[in-house]
C-alpha cells in the first residue's frame, strides 16, 4: 500500500522532484511494465508480417513512397506518415493484446451498463483479449486485415487509422489509468517494424509456416518464438 500511494505521489510530483527523489522507482515500474508488453506485441506483429506476405508488400511499398529509394534509416518523423504501418500495428494488437486483463478497475459511483446495475466500489475486470474478438463487433474476427481500421481519406486527403482503441479494443486500457507508455510503446513499434521491414526480406520456413498459437505466461506470447529466412532487402542491396 505504502509503495503504491508512492507511486500516485510520484505521478503528481514536478519533474525536478522526480529526477533527484523518485527517478529510479519511476524508471524500473517503466521498464517492468514497458519491456516484455512491446517485445511480445513487436513478435506478434512480425509473426503476421511473415505469414501474410501481401501484408510485407504493402508495407514496404509504404515506405518507399515515403523515405524513397536508398534511404539506410526510417526516422522517427517518416513513421508519422506511414497510416498503414499503424494500422498493421493496431490491428496485431486487437487479435493479440500482450496482456489478457485490464488492472482491476471499480466505479466510484452506482453505474448502469449495458442493463447491469454495477453498484459503487464494485471491481470491474476487462477481458480485452476478447474485446478484439467479439464477432458482434468485429467481421470475421480472426482474419488479420490491417485495412479495416483505415479510414478512406476524402477530397484527396491521406487515409488515416480510425481511433477504435478506447472503446473496441483496449490494448493500452482506457480512461485514467490508461497506459501512460502508450505513445512511447507505438513510437517504438513503428520504429523497429519498419526499419525491420524496410533492410530485410521475412520469409517463413519452408513447410513450417508460422505458428501463431498462444501461450499464456502472464502476457499472452506467441507460443513457438518465430522462425523466418531473413534476406537482405533488393532495396539495401542497391543502395
Ligand atoms: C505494446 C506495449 C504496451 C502495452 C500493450 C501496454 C498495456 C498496458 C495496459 C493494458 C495497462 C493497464 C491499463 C488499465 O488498466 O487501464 C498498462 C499499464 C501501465 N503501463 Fe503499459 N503497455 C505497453 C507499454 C508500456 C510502456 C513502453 C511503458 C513505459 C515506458 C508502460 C508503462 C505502464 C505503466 C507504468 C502502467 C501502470 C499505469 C497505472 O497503473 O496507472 N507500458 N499498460
Amino acid at each position: 500500500e505504502k509503495l503504491n500511494a508512492f507511486k500516485l505521489n510520484l505521478f503528481s510530483t514536478t519533474s525536478s522532484s522526480l529526477c533527484s527523489a523518485a527517478g529510479p522507482v519511476l524508471c524500473s515500474e517503466f521498464i517492468n511494465a514497458g519491456a516484455d508488453t512491446s517485445l511480445t506485441t513487436l513478435q506478434w506483429i512480425m509473426a503476421n508480417i511473415v505469414k501474410h506476405p501481401h501484408i510485407q508488400a504493402k508495407l514496404f511499398a509504404e515506405i518507399k513512397a515515403v523515405v524513397g529509394e536508398g534511404a539506410e534509416e526510417i526516422k522517427e518523423e517518416d513513421v508519422q506518415k506511414m497510416t498503414y504501418l499503424k494500422a498493421v500495428i493496431l490491428e496485431t494488437l486487437r487479435i493479440h493484446p500482450p496482456s489478457t486483463f485490464l488492472v482491476p478497475h471499480a466505479v466510484s459511483e452506482d453505474a448502469e451498463l449495458l442493463g447491469y446495475r454495477v453498484p459503487k466500489d464494485t471491481t470491474v475486470n476487462f477481458v480485452i483479449s476478447l474485446m478484439g474478438r467479439d464477432p458482434k463487433e468485429w467481421e470475421n474476427p480472426m482474419e488479420f486485415r490491417p485495412e479495416r481500421l483505415l479510414n478512406r481519406g476524402e477530397n484527396g486527403e491521406p487515409d488515416r487509422v480510425s481511433d477504435v482503441t478506447a472503446y473496441k479494443m483496449m490494448p493500452f486500457g482506457s480512461g485514467r489509468r490508461l497506459c501512460p507508455g502508450k505513445r512511447l510503446a507505438l513510437l517504438n513499434l513503428e520504429y523497429f517494424v519498419s526499419n525491420l521491414v524496410w533492410n530485410f526480406e521475412w520469409k517463413p520456413v519452408d513447410r513450417e509456416g508460422v505458428d501463431l498459437s498462444v501461450k499464456e505466461v502472464f502476457l499472452m506470447v506467441v507460443k513457438n518464438p518465430l522462425r523466418a529466412h531473413v534476406h537482405v532487402s533488393k532495396n539495401q542491396m542497391k543502395a
